[in-house]
Formats: structure tokens, sequence, C-alpha cells
């Protein structure tokens, strides 16, 4: 747990009946539910270090340990990225959290160093089901999530027809995940897809939910899909305390580079996709000269060399760890 602990969260929500009842009547009653100082998580830390953290998407362990030995400081297991490696489907509400939690497991055991954000997508349910979700990758290891309002079953938030749930619903569930997490080191990002239901009203439609799910009990607020410069500005000045921008390759936001995305206001800068996306290029582009020439001889520098991936690995500790426990066995019977 972080040394930099400021001030235990208070669980009123649940122990109150009167916010209960308030926030039953009235959504914006959640107001201050919560004090403004929380726990310092590994996350916190991270953005008191460095203003915007770079987060690349993750989806198994060796992209996972490929992240941590390039030098990132944080990663992110991506939903859409884990639907498409697990069962070769997009990312249409297909993937549970149970999954997720085994995901995070492997995950965060190939990359110890550096804290894990998990894409726990709607939470698996209502506020109660977002209690075992959470607990499930605070269990295994993880350092935080995203929970979004979309109605279930979701999709990817830069593909067309999604649905969202009341506002005073998600915030609920926000303030449910609060309560999940009590004193664990663990960071709360609450998303809104609200942006894409309306051109007119849309981005003040979720700026009002981004800032409802801040009151609720999150760390940090996640617009999705803002389309220009002007929307990811206007995010960055009219919603409170951290927020995260998303770059998704492809994706209806402009790319930008972590300095330009802090100058908007942003602190945590997620590549969810970048990891997937190149490396099925990669595969889909030698498997294709595998197929025409029936054989790599050739294009050998399309893949990581023998050599290189042992390192990747680290196969010498698992060598030297061999050698340990032979000498040690061999000790043993010379003392028989
Ligand atoms: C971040 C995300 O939740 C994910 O699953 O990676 C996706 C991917 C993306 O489209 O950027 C999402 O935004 O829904
Ligand atoms: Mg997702």
């Amino acid at each position: 747990m972080s040394m930099l602990m400021a001030a235990k969260s208070t669980s009123l929500f649940s122990s109150n009946p009167t916010i209960s009842a308030k926030i039953g009547q009235n959504p914006r009653a959640v107001r201050s539910v919560y004090p403004t100082v929380r726990m310092q998580s590994r996350v916190h830390r991270l953005i008191e270090e460095q203003g915007a953290v770079l987060i690349p998407g993750v989806y198994d362990a060796l992209s996972a340990a490929i992240v941590q030995q390039t030098g990132f400081s944080a990663a992110l297991i991506s939903g859409y990225a884990l639907s498409a490696v697990t069962l070769g489907k997009p990312d249409f509400g297909l993937i549970t959290p149970p999954e997720m939690a085994a995901t995070a497991r492997s995950v965060c055991a190939a990359a110890p160093k550096i804290p894990i954000i998990a894409d726990a997508d709607t939470g698996g349910g209502n506020a109660l089901n977002v209690q075992r979700t959470v607990k499930d990758l605070i269990a295994a290891g993880a350092a935080g999530c995203f929970l979004e309002d979309q109605a279930w079953p979701k999709r990817c938030g830069h593909m067309r027809g999604k649905e969202v749930i009341p506002a005073e619903e998600h915030a609920a569930k926000i303030a449910s995940a609060r309560d999940a997490i009590g004193d664990a080191d663990f960071f709360l990002i609450a998303r809104t897809d609200a942006r894409a239901l309306s051109a007119k009203t849309g981005l003040s439609d979720a700026i009002d939910r981004a800032n409802l799910y801040m009151e609720a009990g999150a760390d940090a607020s996640f617009v999705e899909a803002p389309r220009d410069d002007d929307e990811l500005k206007e995010i960055g000045r009219r919603t409170k305390g951290y927020r995260l921008c998303n770059m998704l390759e492809g994706g209806r936001t402009p790319l930008h580079t972590p300095d330009e995305l802090k100058e908007m206001g942003f602190h945590l800068i997620a590549h969810p996709l970048t990891s997937l996306y190149a490396s099925t290029r990669a595969l889909v582009d030698v498997l294709k000269i595998l197929k025409e020439k029936g054989t790599t001889k050739d294009h050998l520098e399309k893949m990581i060399t023998f050599e290189e991936f042992n390192r990747l690995v680290n196969l010498d500790s698992w060598y030297e760890l061999e050698t340990k426990y032979s000498n040690l066995r061999n000790a043993l019977g010379e003392t028989k």
C-alpha cells in the first residue's frame, strides 16, 4: 500500500441511509458523498511524477512483459484486445469479468514492476456485480480499472450503435466500486460513452456525466471518443479532476503526443490497441509470405530471432535455477 496515503476513503454511500435515499430521489445528491482527498495509489503517484502517463494496451503475459521491458511505467488490459485474442471476435460484450480477472492475474505476474489497469467494461451488471468484479481485479493484482456507462451488452467505444444507462445508475455503480476498493491501492476510472448519443448534446451530456461520476467516487474520468481537438480541449476545461484520453489508431479521436494532451488537460494517455494492431499486422504479413513461398528463409528480418526471444523471456535465469537446484541435489546426495 502506498506510503503517500493522504486520507482514507470513507464509505458513506452504503452506510448512510439518508444519502442512499437522497440519491434515489435526486442523482445530483451523490455530490460530495466522498471526500476529494483519498488514498494515493500507484497510479496517482505516476501522475504526480510524470504529469501525463503514457499507457499501452496489453492482452496477455507476453505483451505485458514486452511493455514492461520497453520501459513503460504502466499498462492497461484492453477488453477489445482480450476479446480478439481469446475469442477471435470483436469487442461486442462477449468477454466476461472472470475472464478479464484471469488475464489480469497472468498479466500482473508477467509485469510485476508496473501498475496494470484492467478494462472492467460495464462491471458485469448492476452495482452489486461491480463489487465482485472490482474485488476480483484487486485480488488479481490490478492497480486500477475502467468502468463504463454503456448498456450491456456493450461494444467498443468507437463503434456505432452504442447505448448508455441512466447517469445516476452509473454513479451508483461508481460509488459501489469505491466501496469495494476500500483501502486497496486501486485507481478507479469512470468512463462515459454518452458523447456518441447525440451530435448536438452528446459532448455536454458526457461532460456532465464525467463530473457526476467523479463526485460519486472515481479517481479519474474518461470521456470516450471525442471527435476533434476542440472537444478534447473542452473536456480538459470542463471536467473535474484527473482525465484519461484514449488514443485509438483509426478511431474517432485525432492522435496526439502525451505533451500535446497534457497541454489540453489530460493525465492518462491510453494506447489500448497499438500492441494488438502491430502484432496482428506482423502475423498477417509473415504468414502471407510463408503461404506464398513455403519458407521464411529469405525473410528472417520479419521475426524476432531465437536469441532475442529467449532473452525476452529471460531463459538464462531458468538455466541458473536449474543449475542451482541440481547442485543442491548433488550436494545433498554427497552428504548421505
Ligand atoms: C479502450 C477500450 O475500452 C478497450 O477495450 O481497449 C476500447 C478500445 C478502443 O476503441 O479504443 C474502447 O474504446 O471501447
Ligand atoms: Mg474496452
